[in-house]
């Protein structure tokens, strides 16, 4: 198996409501599968990428699956209306082989770059929520060393953990570590989804956080205003949802469900106001678990909170 594989084209299926008008198409209609290099300028508004890993997972002791997620959200994506603006091309999927976690992040990277070069707006299926370390790498390379980057993660977990080898628990600490002009934004967090140190490495590291109960608080005011904030600070924004930030009734398929998670409308509530920053260049979307999934409950409700997303981006 190589490490790219171009997307299978009867994923892509569904309903046919009028094979002409673009008004009755769905995803499925609308979505232009090819080869990262078959993109040319200005065509697509968005590209979206798979990052089928689940190495990140294991290595931090969670349940593996995620990486059958970028199809499986590509299959519930297909049948969902095309209600937004702009083309969209399907640049396949990048793969995990042989535990080759960091070989899987540069490849990740590398799309995500070669997307953005071409002015399109990098949509990442993940992939265990390791994704995003390769998905920050891709657009570092695009910004250039002298323009900033700030992050925005809406997640039950800081993912900051002090371990020697990089998985899904640690991509932040590595980011901060190894950039000192990046920024840390983390929405949703668990008061019993960290330990104590690990709030503790988030003060220390300069990440600024809301836990989940604070979230809704007047109306978002709060919140809208510390995403303001933040964002204006950085040169670019890069966005990334970790799914388990949701209710778990809400969505059960991810390694480490949160019971006292978010609202689904909340998350989206968060999402399509992130994705109105102009500066805002990609989005992940990241730890969705089909095989421990209820009636495909969480892929589901990925699909809706990608196509949300992809509607609410600033154009
Ligand atoms: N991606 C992060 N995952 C969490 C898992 C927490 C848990 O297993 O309960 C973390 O490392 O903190
Ligand atoms: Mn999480
Ligand atoms: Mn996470």
């Amino acid at each position: 198996m190589d490490i790219y594989i171009q997307t299978d084209k009867g994923l892509w299926t569904g309903r046919i409501d009028d094979a002409t008008d673009p008004a009755s198409h769905r995803f499925h209609q609308a979505v232009q599968v090819m080869d990262l290099d078959e993109l040319t300028a200005s065509r697509h508004a968005f590209g979206i990428i798979g990052f089928a890993s689940d190495e990140g997972v294991r290595r931090n002791k969670g349940r593996q699956g995620a990486a059958q997620a970028p199809d499986e959200i590509r299959k519930f994506l297909a049948k969902l209306p095309y209600n937004l603006d702009g083309r969209t091309a399907d640049v396949g999927n990048v793969h995990c082989k042989e535990n080759k976690l960091e070989n899987a992040q540069t490849e990740l990277g590398r799309h995500v770059t070669a997307v953005l070069q071409q002015n399109i707006t990098p949509v990442i299926l993940g992939g265990g929520h390791e994704t995003l370390y390769g998905h920050y790498f891709g657009a570092k390379a695009y910004a250039g060393p002298d323009k900033t980057i700030g992050i925005i993660n809406i997640d039950a977990h800081f993912d900051m953990r002090d371990d020697p080898e990089p998985s899904s628990g640690t991509m932040f600490r590595q980011i901060l570590e190894e950039d000192e002009t990046a920024g840390y934004l983390c929405l949703g967090i668990q008061t019993f989804g960290n330990t104590k140190a690990l709030f503790e490495t988030a003060d220390a590291y300069g990440c600024e956080y809301i836990l989940e109960k604070d979230i809704t608080a007047n109306d978002f005011q709060d919140t809208f205003l510390t995403i303001d904030d933040f964002s204006k600070r950085y040169d670019y924004v890069i966005m990334t949802l970790c799914t388990d930030s949701i209710k778990a009734s809400a969505a059960p398929g991810v390694s480490a469900p949160s019971p006292l998670g978010l609202d689904p409308k909340t998350v989206q509530t968060l999402l399509t106001y992130v994705a109105g920053k102009k500066h805002l260049l990609s989005f992940d979307i990241s730890e969705v678990n089909p095989l421990v999934d209820e009636s495909d409950k969480t892929v589901r409700l990925a699909a809706y909170l990608v196509a949300e997303t992809m509607r609410a981006f600033y154009k």
